[in-house]
């Protein structure tokens, strides 16, 4: 069958007999393929009986998880989303595994000579780039049945001629392969990173951290041209320039394999690279500082072990969570949290006056990271007294302060948010007005934000990043009436299955494309 632009209620119904139908066929009930989707059996249910809102990439899930092509694509522009608001959400949300730490890891298994897996890996187009990237350069990746671990192998020699330069000039976070690609080359080119507009993100700390392993980086003709001088093996230390998650991680990268002793100093102790120390030590990478500024690594110049990892839960999934609940009111709970990465965040929450409560804390599948279940209560928010500001980690999260401009119009008062970071970030949030929130530009950092808003719906088209977008989206889940965000498709890209959950709690979103 082919899906063509108007997915009506009779191809939704026609859709819903075929999923049916191939679910039958491999003898599986609706709870046992929810299982191998990872959502509920009512979603399900949902789905045979079109009455479920499919996106392309949940279609594609269930012709894998039914080794079954239920669809072919037609032509398909982008995706947009029209949602009606006003309404509290209800029930639980689980947080997915983390962006971040999912593309680190990936560009990490290209050191490794045994096979990794990556388990509980979120299906997100970050993920996709990079998996086509590696493809492209002939690493094997297989997704299990049920489309949640990976297991990734990478041959003796990599055919760099062959890079996908399309999907990887669309992340940023290719520029993490020139830490495994210094070990298995002399010279070799890179398309430039890429990604989400959020103004000039320079990569010199990059080619500051790795010089010391005797790379040299020439950019031109949009690519890099890396070159590689080996250097015998010694202990060295490295000051990274800017506390960066990726730079960070690249240093690690390049360390596992350095005969000798790094010590790394000024490093992120963020989720991610915490994620990353846990692949790297069970790689045989003795690291120390695990959590703090300065990581001590003793590499093995050949890495060679099969290794089994469980991505940990992103903290910035948890707060899109928990904001989508703030900003409708709602009681909501939002199941494994990663509380450690969020305790500034909710510190601010509670001095705003949130009420929330907190379940005893437990682990995650990695044994380290500490997880809680969150329970909001609909609560009236003033504004905090003081700015809300990023910091590197133990900071309020950087790619959580945007959700803090949507909870700010919620509450009494003028909130100043400052995104000292990005160039281009704040500017994206005077987009909030257009649903009725008094948010002013005071200058390209920083906004004033004064509540409470009185939501409106409008129609506004996608910001081009990832975090504003959604918090349009969420804005548009406490605006009353019938609101239309155009061109979300960059939402996928950090983000799985992000209406489909929101439904499933209560709210009213439709996905059409034109
Ligand atoms: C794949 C991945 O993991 N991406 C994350 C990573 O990107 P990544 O590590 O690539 O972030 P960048 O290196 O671009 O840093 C973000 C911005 O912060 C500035 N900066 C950073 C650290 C510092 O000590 N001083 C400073 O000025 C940089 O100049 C840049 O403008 O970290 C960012 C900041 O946490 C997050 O938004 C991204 O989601
Ligand atoms: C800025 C972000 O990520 P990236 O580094 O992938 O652009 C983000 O996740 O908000």
């Amino acid at each position: 069958m082919t899906l063509t632009d108007d997915t009506t209620g009779q191809s939704l119904r026609q859709i819903g007999a075929l999923v049916r139908d191939a679910r039958r066929h491999h003898g599986l009930t609706q709870s046992q393929l929810a299982d191998r989707l990872g959502t509920s059996q009512s979603a399900i249910a949902r789905i045979e009986q079109g009455n479920q809102n499919l996106t392309l990439e949940l279609l594609g899930r269930l012709s894998a998880a039914l080794e079954s092509e239920l669809i072919t694509v037609g032509r398909t522009g982008p995706t947009h989303l029209r949602v009606t608001g006003g309404t509290p959400l209800h029930g639980s949300v689980t947080v997915k595994s983390s962006k971040n730490a999912a593309v680190a890891l990936l560009c990490a298994s290209l050191l490794n000579r045994g096979r990794t897996t990556l388990r509980n890996v979120s299906r997100i187009v970050e993920v996709d780039r990079i998996l086509d990237v590696l493809t492209s350069i002939g690493v094997q990746a297989t997704w299990d049945g049920a489309g949640r671990d990976l297991t990734i192998v990478v041959p003796e020699r990599l055919d760099l001629s062959a890079i996908d330069a399309d999907a990887a000039r669309r992340t940023r976070s290719i520029i993490m392969f020139l830490g495994p690609l210094l070990h298995r080359a002399e010279e070799f080119q890179l398309p430039y990173a890429g990604g989400c507009d959020l103004g000039t993100r320079t990569v010199q700390p990059h080619m500051i951290a790795l010089r010391p392993f005797g790379l040299d980086v020439e950019a031109h003709a949009g690519e890099y041209h890396a070159t590689v001088t080996r250097r015998p093996g010694s202990d060295r230390t490295i000051v990274l320039t800017e506390r960066g998650d990726t730079v960070t991680e690249n240093a690690l990268l390049a360390a596992a394999r350095h005969e000798g002793t790094t010590t790394i100093r000024n490093a992120s102790p963020n989720y991610m690279v915490q994620d990353l120390c846990l692949y790297l030590e069970k790689l045989g990478v003795g690291i120390t500082g695990f959590g703090t500024t300065t990581l001590v690594v003793t590499g093995r110049p050949v890495l060679d072990a099969d290794v089994d990892h469980t991505i940990s839960e992103d903290p910035v999934e948890a707060m899109s969570l928990l904001t989508a609940g703030i900003v409708t009111g709602s009681e909501l709970t939002v199941r494994r949290a990663p509380i450690e990465f969020l305790e500034i965040e909710l510190a601010i929450l509670a001095e705003m006056g949130l009420r929330f409560d907190l379940s005893p804390e437990y682990a995650a599948d990695n044994g380290r990271t500490r997880l809680v279940d969150v329970t909001i209560h609909p609560s009236q928010l003033r504004a905090p007294i003081d700015k809300v500001h990023p910091m590197p980690f133990p900071g309020l999260n950087i790619d959580n302060l945007p959700f803090f401009a949507v909870i700010a119009a919620t509450a009494t008062g003028e909130t100043v948010i400052h995104d000292w970071v990005y160039d281009n970030r704040a500017i994206h949030l005077s987009d909030l007005t257009r649903l009725g929130a008094d948010v002013r530009l005071l200058d390209p950092h920083r906004v004033l934000v004064s509540g409470p808003t009185r939501w409106s719906g409008a129609e506004i088209v996608c910001p081009p990043a990832l975090r504003p977008a959604v918090c349009i989206l969420l804005a548009m889940l406490a605006a009353k009436g019938t609101s239309v965000l155009r061109n979300v498709d960059i939402i996928a890209r950090g983000y799985e299955q992000l209406y489909e959950r929101l439904v499933e709690m209560g709210a009213q979103i439709e996905v059409f494309t034109d």
